[in-house]
């Protein structure tokens, strides 16, 4: 079991309120993760959540018992913390049984259980390794694994990735996901990648100033973004937004369109505009336009390659079906 509900939680350093009166439900055996622009409240929310920080006000259930002045280590829960929290001096196999060890279980099944770890971890030739001798990401498993033995309620992940090079991210993210397919138990993920987010949540959650701007699946928040935050946050390359007169064609304030939702042609289109520097990755082709007199720049994003060059005229003509409107307050028209 692994529910999580946070009634009016807020919570205040000093004067400063970082989380006004927030209310979310993370359900059992969801994925969920928590993503916005740095500051924006993330790790504390977690914290908030494992018990590390005291909330201002408010409540917070685990399988509706109200866990709000549960410590820590009595609420469930497995942080699991940047590979770098492991202890170097010990081995592969203490590192993951250092939690058992704590709570005084017997040796056998101590043993029993870090084994099992190191299996779904791909771990087992390691055993007796020193996180020294690991690299970035085997690391990180045995990070994960000692969370694993405790077998959490859920699972809390801050930013688990965010020292590991970029190839090794990828490979990690597919196997926490993978993980979480295979144990089915409640993650709570913290990043500011929007793509880590769009790839393993169930469900996002989208914070700004400590304050959740939406809530919802991936493709949720792609299709229907209830902002114009949200609508710049996710997705990538980022959503063009444009205000003035072309805005008001479409009886709004502004409209959004994507770089992969735009028609692209080198002789007609909607708008004109300059080639600035094209990206020609084969598989896709990022062109950055100027002069188009809408703003600074507008990206696109086709399929495959197409022969442009910096300088070249070029004309878009945005999906009008995959529009995006947008009020003067910036919320989302119907
Ligand atoms: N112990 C603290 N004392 C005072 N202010 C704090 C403390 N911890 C966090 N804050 C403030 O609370 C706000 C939210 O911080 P938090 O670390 O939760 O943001 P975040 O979204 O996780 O950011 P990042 O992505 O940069 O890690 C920030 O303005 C930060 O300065």
């Amino acid at each position: 079991m692994g529910r999580i509900v946070l009634e009016n939680v807020t919570k205040s350093f000093g004067d400063a309120q970082v989380i006004p009166p927030l209310n979310l439900t993370i359900e059992d055996g969801e994925f969920a993760v928590f993503v916005g622009p740095s500051g924006c409240g993330k790790s504390t929310l977690l914290r908030l959540i494992a018990g590390l920080e005291e909330t201002t006000s408010g409540q917070i259930l685990i399988d509706s018992k109200d866990a709000t002045e549960v410590p820590p280590s009595k609420r469930g829960l497995a942080m699991v913390f940047q590979s770098y929290a492991l202890y170097p001096h010990m081995t592969v196999r203490k590192n993951i049984a250092f939690p058992l060890r704590m709570a005084k279980m017997s040796q056998s099944e101590i043993d029993k259980k870090v084994e099992g770890a190191a299996k779904i971890l791909n771990l087992a030739d390691y055993l007796e390794q020193k996180p020294g001798q690991l690299s970035g990401g085997q690391r990180q498993r045995v990070a994960i694994g000692r969370a694993i033995v405790r077998e959490p309620a859920a699972f809390l992940f801050d930013e688990p990735l965010s020292n590991l090079d970029a190839a090794l991210r990828v490979g990690m993210r597919l196997e926490i996901s993978e993980l979480h397919n295979r144990l089915r138990t409640t993650m709570i993920y913290v990043t500011h990648d929007q793509v880590e987010a769009m790839t393993m949540a169930d469900k996002i959650v989208v914070l700004r100033a400590g304050n959740i701007e939406q809530v919802g699946s991936p493709l949720d928040l792609y299709h229907t973004p209830r902002n114009i935050f949200v609508a710049g946050f996710i997705g990538s390359p980022k959503m063009n937004i444009i205000s003035g007169p072309e805005a008001e064609k479409q009886g709004a304030t502004s409209i959004g369109f994507r770089p992969e939702h735009t028609d692209v042609s080198k002789t007609e289109g909607m708008w004109k505009g300059r080639v600035g520097v094209a990206e020609h990755l084969g598989s896709d082709t990022f062109i950055h336009v100027h002069d188009t007199g809408l703003a600074d720049m507008i990206t696109v994003r086709i399929n495959g390659d197409i022969a442009v060059t910096h300088g070249d005229d070029i004309y878009l003509t945005p999906q009008l079906d995959k529009l995006h409107r947008f009020d003067a307050d910036g919320l989302r028209m119907a």
